[in-house]
């Protein structure tokens, strides 16, 4: 479980000071699909960029389980983040000299306890496609790619950036599916930001932010298969 206490953001730049996160409470619980919705500037990726210790709080607290990710050194972050973490962003960010296997295994090099890229390559529906590079892949398979590599190293908590930024409907709706079964089936948390309202069907959890704040929670009484999600 993650628990985020009194969290704020401040960034100074010269004169300029943004408030992009204000006093921010937030509960993610184990195996939990959170989605966070909210325009642009509105502080989605500053969250989870200090949800991941990928930046600091100007204040507050973050904890996981029992270990306080806002004390930790920053050698100590990078070790946790290792281990536990795992992360899809718009950009697929693959290696283009490297074929599917090899960039699949640069992110099981990295865990403790890392999963078979061969296995991965199956579970993301790309089993022939190991021997290829991702030029010759479509955008959807690069980002399905992307997701294998992220799950490679079997981390607990899977951060997702606008996954589906740069995807089709079609392609889209796969790789929601995917993050949704890897969340029904392996219990993953899956903490996931967009300005798309329809995904937010497939959360337990939704999380509106506007100007830095959350202002509203919203826990889904029932929750839509990616398939049937509305697309606007
Ligand atoms: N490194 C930075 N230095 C100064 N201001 C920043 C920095 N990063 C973000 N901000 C500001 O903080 C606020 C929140 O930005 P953030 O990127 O978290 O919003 P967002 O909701 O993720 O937006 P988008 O949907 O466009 O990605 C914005 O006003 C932004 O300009």
């Amino acid at each position: 479980m993650i628990i985020i206490r009194d969290v704020t953001k401040t960034y100074t730049n010269g004169d300029v000071t943004t408030d992009a996160l204000k006093n921010i409470n937030l509960t993610i619980e184990d195996g939990e699909f959170i989605v966070i919705l909210g325009p642009s500037g509105s502080g989605k990726s500053t969250l989870l960029n200090v949800i991941s210790g990928l930046d600091t709080v100007t204040s507050g607290e973050i904890t996981f389980n029992s270990t306080a990710l806002t004390s930790l050194s920053e050698s100590e972050m990078t070790a946790f983040r290792r281990e536990h973490l795992g992360f899809i962003f718009q950009q697929y960010n693959l290696l283009q000299n490297l074929n599917v296997l090899d960039n699949i295994q640069i992110g099981a090099d990295i865990g403790k306890d890392p999963l078979d890229g061969q296995e991965l390559l199956k579970a993301v529906g790309l089993q022939e496609a190991g021997n290829k590079y991702p030029h010759q892949l479509s955008g959807g398979e690069q980002q399905r790619v992307s997701i294998a590599r992220s799950l490679a190293k079997n981390p607990d908590i899977i951060f997702c950036d606008e996954p589906t930024g740069s995807l089709d409907e079609h392609n889209s709706k796969n790789v929601l599916a995917m993050l949704q079964e890897l969340n029904n089936n392996y219990h993953k948390t899956i903490v996931l930001i967009t300005h798309n309202a329809g995904i937010a069907e497939m959360a337990d959890k939704v999380i509106k932010m506007n100007s830095g704040e959350i202002t509203e929670f919203i826990m889904n009484k029932e929750k839509k298969s990616a398939r049937e999600i509305s697309w606007g």
